[in-house]
């Protein structure tokens, strides 16, 4: 039997993609998702693991992780892609949204590593870990400072728990910009953000399914941030 892949935040967009590129491969999946979307019922009769999961819920991650361990006595890798994308101009309470950026971005998943470390070295190869960052984890955002800087400290995490855990789990970082557009995204927001980039396009998920796929069938790449912001730096 195949050990899993645990995938958080998996009920859309991103998530959702690398769950349905997983289905494509026979590639068991775990996903967690925190609002039943209606794609849930498909996927789970597709023979997907769904755990509900919001963790912003105390409890949440003791009752993930146990849930994880009554089913499955390895996993292939874990993929933290849950994330909220909240800014000071949104939110004012900002002592709260500091903390939230913190707890979902950087806290989740250092405990999430932790509780299920056994379970990736007990893979019978080497396992992976692959955090979802962000291209302002490297240049800060001044609209949306705890954001960034939640997702710099996730990234300090691959190099941590790549020393930590090598050679038998691979840590990596994805840092992606641009990526997909929100429903909600005006047409003037839009242009304004195709122009930050080299490429000037909306890739599309596939770009974060490809870049998965590259960090799990390496042998090699650990501790490392792979960048996926279509030459956004140069600009
Ligand atoms: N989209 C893009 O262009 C870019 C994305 N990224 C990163 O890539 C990853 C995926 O991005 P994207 O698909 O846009 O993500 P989304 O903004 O669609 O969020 C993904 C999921 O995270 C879940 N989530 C949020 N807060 C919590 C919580 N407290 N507990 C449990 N789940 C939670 C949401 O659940 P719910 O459905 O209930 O809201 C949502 O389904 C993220 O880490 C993001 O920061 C980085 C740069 C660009
Ligand atoms: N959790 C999320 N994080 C981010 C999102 C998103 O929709 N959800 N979107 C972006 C933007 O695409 C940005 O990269 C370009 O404006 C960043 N993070």
């Amino acid at each position: 039997m195949t050990a899993p892949i645990l995938i958080t935040g998996a009920a859309q967009r991103i998530g959702l993609a690398l769950v349905q590129h997983f289905i494509t491969t026979n590639q068991p999946v775990i996903m967690t998702y925190r609002t039943r979307h209606n794609v849930i019922h498909e996927l789970e009769q597709q023979g997907v693991t769904c755990i509900q999961c919001d963790f912003s819920e105390t409890n949440a991650i003791d009752q993930l992780v146990s849930k994880i361990r009554m089913r499955h006595s390895s996993l292939k890798a874990v993929i933290h892609n849950a994330s909220s994308w909240d800014c000071e101009e949104k939110n004012h309470n900002f002592n709260d949204l500091f903390d939230s950026m913190m707890r979902i971005h950087t806290k989740v998943p250092y405990l999430l590593n932790l509780a299920l470390s056994d379970l990736l070295l007990a893979h019978s190869s080497v396992s992976d870990i692959i955090h979802l960052t962000d291209y302002v984890a490297e240049t800060g955002s001044a609209k949306h400072i705890a954001y960034a800087a939640s997702k710099a400290a996730l990234d300090n995490l691959s190099k941590s728990f790549a020393a930590k855990f090598a050679p038998n789990i691979k840590v990596n970082s994805i840092a992606p910009s641009l990526i997909i557009f929100n429903e909600h995204d005006s047409s003037e927001y839009r242009e304004k953000t195709l122009k930050k980039s080299l490429m000037a396009i909306e890739p599309g998920c596939r770009e974060i399914v490809n870049s998965v796929e590259l960090l799990l069938n390496s042998n090699y790449i650990t501790g490392r941030t792979l960048p996926v912001d279509g030459g956004r730096h140069l600009k």
